[in-house]
């Protein structure tokens, strides 16, 4: 067996995911490295495997991400970690929400080559998807933006009791502190910092997990690029 796929498999195996799932994972791999267009710098399949396959799948460690049936990956970009997910979780539905129209047409193009059936991209801003509110039980982001933007984002489009996942690296104070003013704002709530177990080349990585407790505000969304533009702080 190839590096590649040894690691993909003890991967699968870490996650009590099925090894069938690793030549589905390798499509995803080859796929990406095979198009000139994949909007991430990372692409070489020894890379990519840490970087986009085990990034993604650390957020298998928590049950709420397992359990999910109808899931957005906003700011999708080249689609992770929603192509994982959506790999692993065949009973999930996954909206790949991402601004750019090219980063849309790419993600479309690697889930087909890589068999992915339960993931389709959405071209939409998070804040500008009206078909999306209220529709989701949880809502991913990776690398996207500030913990205050993305509870902003996130909380129009969940449903009540429905989580955000956000893929962080090292905790930052005033980041959270903002965060959970955002929070506050539009009826989320933190339920964990879970600072996942270190990996070569993540070992700071920490996902931020927010509850909707409460209907959110009707104020929310607002209008687009608002809550980059003139964030929520604690402050
Ligand atoms: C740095 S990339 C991260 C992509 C991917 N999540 C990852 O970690 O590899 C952020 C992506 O979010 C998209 N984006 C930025 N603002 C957005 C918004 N408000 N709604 C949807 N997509 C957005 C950008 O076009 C870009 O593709």
């Amino acid at each position: 067996m190839n590096p590649v796929d040894s690691r993909l498999a003890e991967l699968c195996a870490a996650h009590g995911l099925d090894a069938a799932l690793v030549p589905r994972f390798r499509a995803l791999l080859d796929g990406l490295a095979a198009d000139p267009t994949a909007p991430t710098t990372v692409v070489d399949p020894t890379a990519a495997v840490e970087v986009h396959v085990a990034d993604s799948l650390d957020g298998l460690g928590l049950p709420l991400v397992r359990e999910a049936r109808v899931v957005a990956d906003i700011g999708a970009g080249a689609g992770f970690p929603g192509l994982v997910l959506a790999l692993c979780l065949p009973g999930a539905q996954v909206s790949l929400v991402e601004s750019v129209g090219r980063k849309c047409e790419f993600m479309g193009r690697l889930a087909a080559v890589a068999g992915v059936t339960n993931a389709l991209p959405v071209h939409a801003r998070a804040e500008a998807w009206p078909a999306g509110i209220g529709a989701h039980d949880l809502v991913t982001a990776r690398a996207l933006a500030p913990l205050t933007a993305l509870v902003e984002y996130a909380a129009p489009l969940l449903a009540e009791d429905g989580h955000l996942v956000a893929w962080k690296g090292a905790r930052d104070t005033a980041e959270e502190a903002d965060g959970a003013a955002a929070a506050a704002a539009t009826g989320m709530e933190l339920v964990e910092v879970w600072p996942v177990p270190p990996r070569p080349g993540a070992d700071r990585r920490h996902l931020h997990v927010f509850r909707k407790a409460e209907p959110t505000p009707s104020r929310f969304p607002r209008r687009e690029g608002m809550a980059r533009k003139r964030p929520i702080t604690a402050a």
